[in-house]
């Protein structure tokens, strides 16, 4: 049995990569501290609670099992929040990734696979779709935590001979089609979970965050990349680092985007869930969100030659879909145990 040691593997990605990597005939081994993550739907996978920051749990953890890659997705995650607590976005994901790398060279772990974030392009100029090598410039603590630690697995690479494949996804959306798991932020600030909720009646309305942007309907333009895609893309990424040849002790370090090359607006997401949903709801124009680009579309070509990664379910209908199968039934759930909790 192969154990990968998976940070993190109770969120949303994570979640998702642990059954890739099953599928793959991987055994994962999550280390997530529930910050953010949940339980329920992992109760087949081996669970350990601890936090990338206490390095006794992690040496346990390796001590444990014989760990032979690490997959890294245990951060904090909300953009906004970063700006408003940044030491405590730092500690976590720059103090999480080193004590992480601490461990793996202790025990002699050498092969990482790292979350990252279209996040550390900042505000690109251009409406080209993006390529790896253009300036990183975060907006952010949140991006530059993702920076930093990029630049951190690079060093590492570099000086102790990490083999570390820095994946930056663009954004991540959809849900597992077997219905299992899902996207389950709290709170929840991405667009898709949030149309839906107003599809469900759970919010009174959907906000358009700005409706002059210089693109094709005013809206902003992402590009939405199936979680079920970006956890495939994991595999690839750890296989890749598994078959690299070379002297014992030598390094390696890449980055590479992960999205599909198409983007769509704000507009277009709200159509999609309108059309799965079939529930018509209020959507509200309102200003700009501080910091949102207007357009950021992903140049997966290297993704897709290097590691032979390709995107399967990524069109926005399958994404609406797969988010709407999973999320309705537990919004709704949710605001059951409201509505029992208020009468009683
Ligand atoms: N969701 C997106 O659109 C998106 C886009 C780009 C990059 N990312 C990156 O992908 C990764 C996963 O994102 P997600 O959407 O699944 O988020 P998530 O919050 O659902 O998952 C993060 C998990 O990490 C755990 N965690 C956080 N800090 C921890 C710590 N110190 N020790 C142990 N566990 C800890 C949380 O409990 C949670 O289960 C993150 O690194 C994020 O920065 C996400
Ligand atoms: O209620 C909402 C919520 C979002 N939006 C818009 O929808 C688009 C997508 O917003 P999300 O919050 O879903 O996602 P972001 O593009 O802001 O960010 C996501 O993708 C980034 C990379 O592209 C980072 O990784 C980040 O962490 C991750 O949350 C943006 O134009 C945003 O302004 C709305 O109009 N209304």
């Amino acid at each position: 049995m192969t154990h990968i040691l998976v940070t993190g593997g109770a969120g949303f990605i994570g979640s998702h990569a642990c059954t890739a990597l099953r599928d793959a005939g991987y055994t994962p081994v999550l280390f997530d501290n529930l910050s953010n993550g949940h339980k329920d739907g992992m109760e087949d996978f081996i669970l350990i609670e601890g936090n990338t920051r206490d390095a006794a749990a992690l040496d346990d953890a390796f001590s444990r099992f014989d760990i032979s890659a690490v997959m890294h997705f245990a951060a904090f995650i909300e953009a906004g929040e970063s700006v408003k607590d940044p030491l405590t976005f730092y500690d976590n994901n720059v103090g999480g990734t080193v004590s992480l790398l601490q461990a793996m060279k202790k025990h002699g772990v050498r092969d990482m696979v790292f979350s990252s974030t279209a996040a550390v392009y900042g505000e690109p100029a251009g409406t080209e779709p993006l390529v790896e090598s253009l300036p990183k410039a975060p907006i952010n603590p949140y991006g530059q935590s993702k920076l930093a630690a990029e630049h951190i697995l690079q060093d590492c690479a570099a000086a102790y001979g990490l083999r570390a494949i820095a994946l930056r996804y663009f954004n991540a959306a959809g849900s597992h089609p077997a219905g299992h798991i899902g996207e389950r932020h709290d709170p929840e600030t991405h667009l898709i979970p949030l149309v839906i909720q107003a599809a469900i009646g759970m919010r009174s309305d959907i906000k358009i965050f700005g409706t002059d942007y210089p693109t094709r309907d005013g809206s902003c333009i992402r590009d939405y990349i199936h979680v079920c895609d970006l956890a495939e893309a994991h595999v690839c990424a750890l296989e890749y680092l598994r078959k690299l040849d070379g002297p014992a002790g030598t390094g390696f370090f890449d980055a590479f985007n992960l999205g599909t090359k198409t983007g769509y607006s704000v507009r277009e997401v709200i159509d999609a869930v309108r059309a799965v949903s079939g529930a018509s709801f209020t959507v509200t124009e309102a200003e700009r969100r501080a910091g949102d680009p207007s357009t950021l579309v992903a140049d997966p070509t290297r993704a897709q030659s290097i590691l032979g990664w390709q995107a399967f379910r990524s069109d926005l209908a399958t994404i609406a879909a797969d988010a709407w199968a999973y999320l309705a039934p537990y919004y709704q759930s949710k605001m059951a145990e409201k509505a029992g909790a208020g009468h009683r």
